[in-house]
This record gives C-alpha cells, sequence and structure tokens, in this order.
C-alpha cells in the first residue's frame, strides 16, 4: 500500500522531490487547509508534514487513525501536542540543525536594525522626512548583550555578537561557568543577565518554566534604557508587561520576529514607534529551508524504510553505530516480551528488566520499549509501538524497574524480564549466542534453549513416564507436526516443563484436550 503524505505549508522542493521519487510514496501539498478541513481528511495519511504556523492539536491527531510520523520542518515543536501524539504512538521529527545560522543572522539583523532605528528611519524616508536627529542611535562596541538560553541559536548569537566587541553575559540551566569562559562570555544567573544587560536576546523553545519568563518583574529588574529581542517564540515575553514597559521608557526599543499569536497584524506592540517587527522570518532563508526540508523528508524517508530516525522529538534518538550493534537485541526483547504475557494469566501489574553481561555497556532504554512492547502488544494490538509502550504502561497502572549488571550470568549476554501479576511472577531469559542468533535460555526455573520464532507450545507438567507420549500422540492425531522438543525438570518426579517446537498453529481445542491429559498442570500456545 502506499504511503501518503500530507504537507500542509510551504517547504523547500529540495525536500519534497526526494519524497516524490520514492516509489510507492504520494505526496499532497495543501498548504490551504484550515482546520476543519484537516481534521477531515487527516486520517487518510501516514505522515504530516508542518513548518510553524499549522497547530497540530489533540483534536487533530485523535482522528488520525492511520497518522505514523509528523515533521516539523524547523525547530520548536510548541504548536504540536507531543503528549497527544506520543499517547497515540506517533513519532515526531524535527530538523534542529538546519536553521541555526539563519535565525542568529536574523537575530544580529534585529540587534542592528534596533540599535540604527533602520526599520523607523527608512519608514521615514519613505514619506518624504529627512530625521536626521529622532534616528540617533547607539553602538553595540562595549554594550552588554544578555542572552537566556544558550543553545544552538544563542550560542552562534554569542560568537557574532563577541565579533562585534559587545559583551556577553548568558544565563542557561546548562550552562556552566567553564564553558560560559571558553567562549569568551560571561555565565550569570537570570538576575544577573537582567540586571546588567543594554540588550536582551531570549532564545528559549516555549515551555511551561519559560512561558512569560520576561514578565513584569523581570522588566522592573532590568537596566533603564534596556532593549529586547525576540526571535524564538512569542509566549516567552509577557506582552502586557512589555508594552507597560515601553510605555514607561524602562524599555527603549524591542525587536519581535515572533509573538504570541501569529499571524499578528493588529497587536497593540506594533503601534509603538519603538517596536520593530517581522513576520516570523528568523529560518526564513533559502539555506534554512532547503536544510530544514532535507532533514525532515529524510527523517521520513528514513522511517518508511525501517531505519533510525535522526532528530526523534518524542523518542530517545539513537545513532548509527549503536542501532546496528543494539538492533539485535531489538528483536529478541520484544520476543521475550511476547512470549512472557501468554504465560501471565492474569493483567500484569509490574515488570522488571534485568540487564546482565556486555550488553549493559548501551544505553539500554530503547530496548526496554521494545520489551514492554512485545508485552502490552498482546492485548493493545498494533496501537502499542516503542513511542507509546511507556505511555501506556503507566496509564495501566503497570510499574517498570530496569536493573542492570556488567557480571555475566552463564552467558556473554543476558536478558530477563519477569512479569508480576496479583498472585503469580513469571520470567523468561533470551541471550544472543555468537553467530546462533537469539534464544530463550530460561523460562522460570527451567533451562530451555529455543529460538523465539514460529509456534510454540510450553507444557508445564509433572515428570512422570509416558507424558511426553501421550502429548505426542495427542498432537499427532491432530496433525500437527513437533520440529523440535526440549524438556527440564527441577527434580526426578517433580516439576518440569517441556517446549514443543511445532509446525502450525494449535487450536483452542488441542490446547483444552492436552490440558486433560493426566499430570498436566498448564499448557500455552504461543506464535511468534
Ligand atoms: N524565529 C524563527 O524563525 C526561529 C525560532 N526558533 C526558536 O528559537 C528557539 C531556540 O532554538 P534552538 O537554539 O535551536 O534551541 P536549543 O534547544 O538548541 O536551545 C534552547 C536552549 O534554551 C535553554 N533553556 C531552556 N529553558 C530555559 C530557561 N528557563 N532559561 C534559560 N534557558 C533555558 C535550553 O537549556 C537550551 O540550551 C526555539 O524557541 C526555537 O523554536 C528556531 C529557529 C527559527
Ligand atoms: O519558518 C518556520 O517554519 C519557523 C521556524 C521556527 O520558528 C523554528 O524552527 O522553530
Amino acid at each position: 500500500m502506499a504511503f501518503r503524505i500530507l504537507i500542509t505549508e510551504s517547504i523547500s522542493n529540495e525536500g519534497i522531490q526526494r519524497l516524490q521519487e520514492t516509489p510507492n510514496v504520494i505526496v499532497e501539498l495543501r498548504s490551504n487547509l484550515d482546520f476543519k478541513d484537516l481534521t477531515a481528511i487527516i486520517h487518510q495519511f501516514d505522515a504530516l508534514i508542518v513548518r510553524s504556523q499549522t497547530q497540530v492539536t489533540r483534536e487533530i491527531i485523535e482522528p488520525a487513525t492511520n497518522l505514523k510520523i509528523i515533521g516539523r520542518a524547523g525547530v520548536g515543536v510548541d504548536n504540536i501536542d507531543l503528549d497527544a501524539a506520543t499517547e497515540n504512538g506517533i513519532l515526531v521529527v524535527n530538523a534542529p540543525n538546519g536553521n541555526t545560522n539563519s535565525a542568529a543572522e536574523h537575530t544580529m539583523a534585529m540587534l542592528m536594525a534596533l540599535s540604527r532605528n533602520i526599520p523607523q528611519a527608512y519608514h521615514a524616508l519613505k514619506q518624504n522626512k529627512w530625521d536626521r536627529k529622532q534616528y540617533i542611535g547607539v553602538e553595540l562596541k562595549d554594550k552588554t548583550l544578555g542572552i537566556i538560553g544558550l543553545g544552538r541559536i544563542g550560542a552562534e548569537v554569542a560568537y557574532r555578537a563577541r565579533g562585534q566587541r559587545m559583551n556577553v553575559i548568558a544565563y542557561d540551566p546548562f550552562l556552566t561557568k567553564e564553558k560560559a569562559s571558553k567562549m569568551g562570555i560571561e555565565y550569570g544567573s537570570i538576575q544577573a543577565v537582567l540586571q546588567s544587560a543594554d540588550f536582551i536576546t531570549v532564545h528559549t523553545p516555549l515551555l511551561k518554566e519559560t512561558k512569560h519568563l520576561l514578565n513584569r518583574d523581570a522588566f522592573e529588574r532590568m537596566k533603564p534604557g534596556v532593549q529586547i529581542i525576540n526571535c524564538a517564540r512569542g509566549g516567552i515575553i509577557d506582552e502586557d508587561a512589555l508594552y507597560e514597559a515601553i510605555i514607561s521608557k524602562k524599555v527603549v526599543g524591542a525587536a519581535l520576529d515572533v509573538l504570541e499569536e501569529e499571524p499578528f497584524l493588529q497587536h497593540k506592540l506594533l503601534e509603538l514607534p519603538e517596536v520593530i517587527a517581522t513576520p516570523h522570518l528568523g529560518a526564513s532563508t533559502i539555506e534554512a529551508q532547503e536544510n530544514v526540508a532535507v532533514d525532515v523528508c529524510q527523517d521520513i524517508l528514513r522511517y518508511i524504510h525501517g531505519g533510525v530516525v535522526r532528530n526523534p522529538v518524542n523518542l530517545p534518538s539513537l545513532d548509527k553505530e549503536f542501532y546496528r550493534k543494539i538492533e539485535p537485541y531489538f528483536h529478541l526483547g520484544e520476543k521475550l516480551g511476547e512470549f512472557l504475557i501468554y504465560l501471565a494469566d492474569e493483567s500484569p501489574e509490574e515488570i522488571t528488566i534485568s540487564y546482565a553481561g556486555d550488553i549493559t555497556s548501551y544505553e539500554l532504554s530503547p530496548l526496554s520499549r521494545k520489551i514492554i512492547k512485545g508485552i502490552l502488544k498482546r492485548h493493545l494490538g498494533t496501537h502499542v509501538n516503542e513511542i507509546n509502550a511507556l505511555y501506556l504502561a503507566n496509564r495501566k497502572d503497570i510499574q517498570i524497574h530496569e536493573s542492570k549488571t556488567s557480571t555475566k550470568k552463564g552467558f556473554s549476554n543476558l536478558i530477563t524480564v519477569e512479569l508480576k501479576t496479583k498472585s503469580t511472577k513469571r520470567n523468561v531469559s533470551g541471550t544472543l549466542l555468537n553467530g546462533l542468533g537469539a534464544r530463550i535460555v530460561k523460562i522460570d526455573h527451567f533451562s530451555v534453549d529455543v529460538t523465539p520464532k514460529g509456534h510454540i507450545i510450553v507444557i508445564h507438567h509433572t515428570d512422570q513416564p509416558g507424558v511426553i507420549g501421550k502429548m505426542g500422540s495427542l498432537l499427532a492425531n491432530h496433525d500437527i507436526n513437533i520440529a523440535t522438543m526440549q524438556v527440564d525438570r527441577s527434580d526426578i518426579g517433580g516439576d518440569a516443563i517441556m517446549m514443543l517446537k511445532v509446525d502450525k498453529h494449535v487450536e483452542e481445542v488441542v490446547l483444552n484436550k492436552l490440558m486433560m491429559l493426566e499430570d498436566i498442570h498448564y499448557v500455552r500456545a504461543i506464535d511468534l
């Protein structure tokens, strides 16, 4: 079946072409959709690509029953309801690197236009006013630029501002004094930035914690005559507080590329002569648009081809080399989860995943997600995937524990998954045998050696002469061929387990007959 991609905003052809050239991919460009149209057609698509204007809310995501991936051609994902995407198992990818330069350059353009009143002077000239007194500016040299948020763009702005011979002071929760000093800038608390800067530029994402970061209280702490730049997100600045600070002359200029509601046309801030603005142009360069379109489209193609996406937003990111090494364990882990859930008679309450041996040198959370997916998918079906596995487990009040030890437990690598229900605990262990692939090597306290693939019957019985024979005859009577058999027991005449690999699915009626045989405690038919 074709993979259908909907693109709702203008993105560079460089990216679109790559999608269009891929066999079995259908691309629809629909930049004129309103909310209602989008809600009505979204179920037809496997992927959605947006920039910053399309609001991908829960109301869009919930009817998107076929949607698997949302690509954001840019950095900020505040227009996408990530919780709703994660809950619905939809991967979100973005393009975080492609527009860094452009946004940093735009910030510098705004800073310079602001300090020299360029837009206002140009506007006056266009109205035949030759006014040189009104538009006296200030030099940037030796002024202090305060940067709040020293990530990709903030750091690029810092380097450029140093080039303008400005002093730079920055606050970012991840910035250290050492890192700041290596960059030739000063490390400061947010208060220090607010109090000492002549110009303040914000470069954080819009989050709960950064909403109205520059509020009345923040403006009060600033130096009189400060100027403000926002090329990040509307909402980081409280617009009413900024308006008041300009009216009171505390703030003498503001350059805004973004406002809380976009598109913005008739905003009270735009009426103030101290405010200059652009219509969210930070990333609007040929280069940035090509970069982000190519990056996001390539990630969508990687997804289609089963590869590792580079810029996942709601999944841990995996590097290619790491993925190559851990991928065989993904298969084993998911199969262990699928196997184990068949042994549980009640709903799972706790899942404990224990890793032992060399595998513990890797970051294991992606593997744990696969195992949990394997456990949940028997009851939740294809709805569960590695994106929402943790969320769904959480919603079902299943506790997840993970432990690891580099000490080898009989195998160079061993994964043990334990499933606790109200009345039982069952566990299964698996390993990757060098050159031989995945094996289940332990079920509860019994040792086995079974490939986690195909049709398997697990029989728990009492170790008695004749049990195996009766089983074999019953299966033969139903035309079920046994391919391999494994038996282990705790002691002579004690608890025993039998694992039969058979050539076809075993029907319920046959299982019931097996259960009726003497000395049988339980029987499970597992299809992996
Ligand atoms: N105007 C435009 O067209 C564009 C806007 N952007 C926006 O620019 C912003 C920055 O983008 P990037 O630098 O790529 O992101 P980034 O993720 O590389 O950097 C964000 C930084 O903000 C810091 N931060 C988070 N909370 C903070 C807080 N409370 N106080 C101080 N720092 C905090 C983070 O630690 C991080 O270092 C984003 O909001 C993004 O959406 C990005 C590209 C273009
Ligand atoms: O031009 C765009 O799509 C907006 C870019 C942007 O704001 C971002 O990447 O966060």
